[in-house]
C-alpha cells in the first residue's frame, strides 16, 4: 500500500518525513509527502506560549490524520503534546540523535561558561529560564522561526549566538556552526528532543499496515526512555511552553535512568531529580519523578509558571 505522509512544510520537518519515507522504502512501503502549515509555522509575531500551550506545530496534521487525508503524521517527538486524545496513537519514535542542546555561533570563541557577556537568540522558555539559572551573566534575545529564518537572524546581527537542538543542526548540516556542546546534565533537553515520532488515527490505518510501520521505525530503546519522559510532562500537564525538561537514559541492558524537573522562569529556582528503574516500568518512572518534583514545591512553581506565561 501507498502511504501518505503527512508534515509540516520546514525543510527541518521536511527532512525528517524523507527519513521516514527512507525507512518505509527499505521495508518496501512506497509514499509521498502531504505538505501541511500549522499555526506554529504561520504565526511569527508571537511566542509559543501565547499561540496556546499545546499542539502548536502538530494540530493541523492531526486533522488531516482525523480526515483520511493523511495516514501517518510525522513530528519532532518534542513538539507533540505529553496527552494525545483517544484516537490519535504514536506508533513509532525513530532512534534518538544525540539529545543535548548546542551553541551555534559564527564567532568560535564563544562559550557560554567562558564569563564574558553575549546574546542569545532563543524562544523557548526552558532555554531562557536554564540560562538565567547557570549563566546569568548571558542575555537573551526571543527569537521564533524556523532554522534558517534564526540563522539568517544570527547574520544580521540580531544576536551572537543561537541555542538549538543538536539534532536538527546536525539534520540540516549545520554541524560546521557548532561552538559548543551542552553537558545534558546542567542543559537537560526537552522531553523527547532528538526524536522522531509517527503518529496516527485509530479508524483510518489498518492494523497490519500500522504494524508494519512499527516494525520498520520504532526503536524500542528510544521509545522506553520516552514513554518515561512523556509520563513526567503528563503528569505536569506541561506542553512545550513550560520550562520542563527530562532525558531517559540506558544505563545498561535492563535499567533506565531518567533526569528531569522544572526551572522558574527566571532562572532562579531550579528542581531536579533522578529515578532508576526497569524499561517495563517506564511511564511509572516518569510518574513518579513527576510527583517528587510536585512534592518538592514544583506544583506551586508550575502555578507561577501558568500566571505569568
Ligand atoms: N520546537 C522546535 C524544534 N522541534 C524539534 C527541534 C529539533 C529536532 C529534535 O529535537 O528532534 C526543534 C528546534 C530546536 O529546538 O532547536
Amino acid at each position: 500500500m501507498h502511504i501518505r505522509i503527512g508534515t509540516r512544510s520546514s525543510r527541518l520537518a521536511v527532512w525528517q518525513a524523507e527519513h521516514i519515507q527512507t525507512l518505509l522504502q527499505q521495508g518496501g512501503l512506497t509514499s509521498e509527502l502531504v505538505l501541511i502549515e500549522t499555526k506554529g509555522d504561520l504565526v511569527l509575531d508571537r511566542s509559543l506560549s501565547k499561540i496556546g500551550s499545546k499542539g502548536v506545530f502538530t494540530q493541523e496534521l492531526e486533522d488531516q490524520l482525523r480526515t483520511g487525508a493523511i495516514d501517518i503524521a510525522v513530528h519532532s517527538a518534542k513538539d507533540l503534546p505529553s496527552i494525545l486524545p483517544p484516537d490519535l496513537h504514536i506508533i513509532a519514535f525513530t532512534e534518538r540523535e544525540p539529545a543535548n542542546d548546542v551553541l551555534v555561533s559564527r564567532n568560535k570563541n564563544l562559550s557560554l561558561m567562558g564569563g564574558e557577556s553575549f546574546r542569545i537568540g532563543t524562544s523557548s522558555t526552558r532555554r531562557v529560564a536554564l540560562l538565567k539559572h547557570y549563566c546569568p551573566h548571558l542575555t537573551t534575545v526571543d527569537m521564533r522561526g524556523n532554522l534558517q529564518t534564526r540563522l539568517r537572524k544570527l547574520d544580521e546581527g540580531h544576536c551572537d549566538a543561537l541555542l538549538l537542538a543538536y539534532a536538527g543542526v546536525h539534520r540540516m548540516g549545520y554541524d560546521d556552526l557548532i561552538v559548543e556542546r551542552l553537558p545534558l546534565t546542567e542543559f537537560t533537553p526537552a522531553v523527547g528532543q532528538g526524536s522522531i515520532a509517527i503518529e496516527v488515527a485509530t479508524p483510518s490505518l489498518s492494523d497490519d499496515l500500522s504494524e508494519a510501520i512499527t516494525r520498520l521505525i520504532n526503536h524500542a530503546p528510544t521509545a522506553a526512555c520516552l514513554r518515561a519522559e512523556r509520563a513526567f510532562l503528563a503528569r505536569l500537564e506541561g506542553g512545550c511552553s513550560i520550562p520542563s525538561f527530562a532525558l531517559a537514559q540506558w544505563t545498561d541492558e535492563q535499567t533506565i535512568s531518567l533526569s528531569g524537573g522544572l526551572v522558574s522562569l527566571d532562572g532562579s529556582q531550579l528542581l531536579k531529580e533522578t529515578f532508576t528503574g526497569p524499561p517495563e516500568e517506564s511511564h511509572l518512572l516518569g510518574h513518579s519523578l513527576a510527583e517528587a518534583i510536585l512534592a518538592r514545591g514544583g506544583d506551586a512553581l508550575l502555578l507561577d509558571i501558568r500566571a505569568q506565561l
